[in-house]
C-alpha cells in the first residue's frame, strides 16, 4: 500500500514561481570553504549525514527550509508534498544561499518523498545556479530506493558534474505509525 501510494507518476514540470521571499538570503555556515552542503530533512535522517559530511570536508553548511513549515503530522504531510509535486508547485524558501557561485562542490541531501525529491529540493535547484559544480546527492530512503530523484537533480541542474550517489535506508515515520496502529487496535 505504502508502496502504490509512491509510485504514481510525478511530472517533473515545475512552475515558474518566486521561490524565496524578497531579501530572505542567509550564509552558509561556515563561510571561507569552497565545499557546501545544502540539505533538507523533516525527521533529521539526512541532517545527521549533512553533519558529518560538514565535519570530514570542513564544509559549509545550510539548511534548507520552506517558507511555510510542512505539517507535523506525517499524514498531512505526505498529502501535501503528493499535491505539490503533482502539480509542479514548488515551495518558497525561507532563505537562499548568498553566493552560491563561491562553491566548487555541492553536497546535496534530502529525504525520498513520494518516490523522488521532496519539493523544495526542487525549489532550491531552480533558484541555485549548480553549473559547473560537482553535485554530490545523499539521500534518505524509507526501503523504496531512489525513485526518479537523481533524474530530478539532472534534468534541473543539467550542467552540474553529478558525482556517486549515497543512498542509505533509514528508519520512516510510516513503520512508527503502523506499530501503533496494531497496538492501538489491540
Ligand atoms: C512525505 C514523505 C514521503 C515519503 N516517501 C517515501 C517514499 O516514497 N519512499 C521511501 O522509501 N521512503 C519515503 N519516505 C520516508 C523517508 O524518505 C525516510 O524516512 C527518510 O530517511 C527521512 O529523512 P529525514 O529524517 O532526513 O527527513 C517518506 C517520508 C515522508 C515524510
Amino acid at each position: 500500500m505504502f508502496r502504490r501510494h509512491f509510485l504514481q507518476a510525478l511530472p517533473l514540470a515545475a512552475a515558474a514561481v518566486s521561490t524565496v521571499p524578497k531579501g530572505a538570503f542567509s550564509q552558509a555556515v561556515g563561510g571561507g570553504s569552497k565545499t557546501l552542503v545544502a540539505y533538507f530533512s523533516r525527521t533529521g535522517n539526512t541532517r545527521v549525514i549533512a553533519y558529518q559530511i560538514r565535519r570530514a570536508k570542513d564544509a559549509a553548511l545550510f539548511e534548507i527550509d520552506p517558507a511555510v513549515a510542512y505539517p507535523e503530522d506525517y499524514e498531512e504531510t505526505v498529502a501535501q508534498a503528493r499535491r505539490e509535486t503533482a502539480s509542479g508547485y514548488l515551495p518558497p524558501l525561507r532563505a537562499s544561499v548568498r553566493q552560491v557561485r563561491q562553491y566548487d562542490a555541492v553536497y546535496l541531501g534530502f529525504p525520498i518523498w513520494g518516490m523522488t525529491a521532496p519539493p523544495v529540493i526542487r525549489s532550491f535547484i531552480r533558484t541555485h545556479d549548480l553549473s559547473e559544480k560537482a553535485v554530490y546527492p545523499f539521500i534518505t530512503h524509507g526501503g523504496y530506493g531512489l525513485g526518479n530523484s537523481i533524474d530530478v537533480v539532472t534534468s534541473l541542474a543539467p550542467r552540474a558534474h553529478l558525482k556517486p550517489v549515497l543512498s542509505m535506508e533509514a528508519d520512516q515515520e510510516r513503520q512508527t505509525l503502523e506499530q501503533v496502529r496494531g497496538w492501538l487496535d489491540g
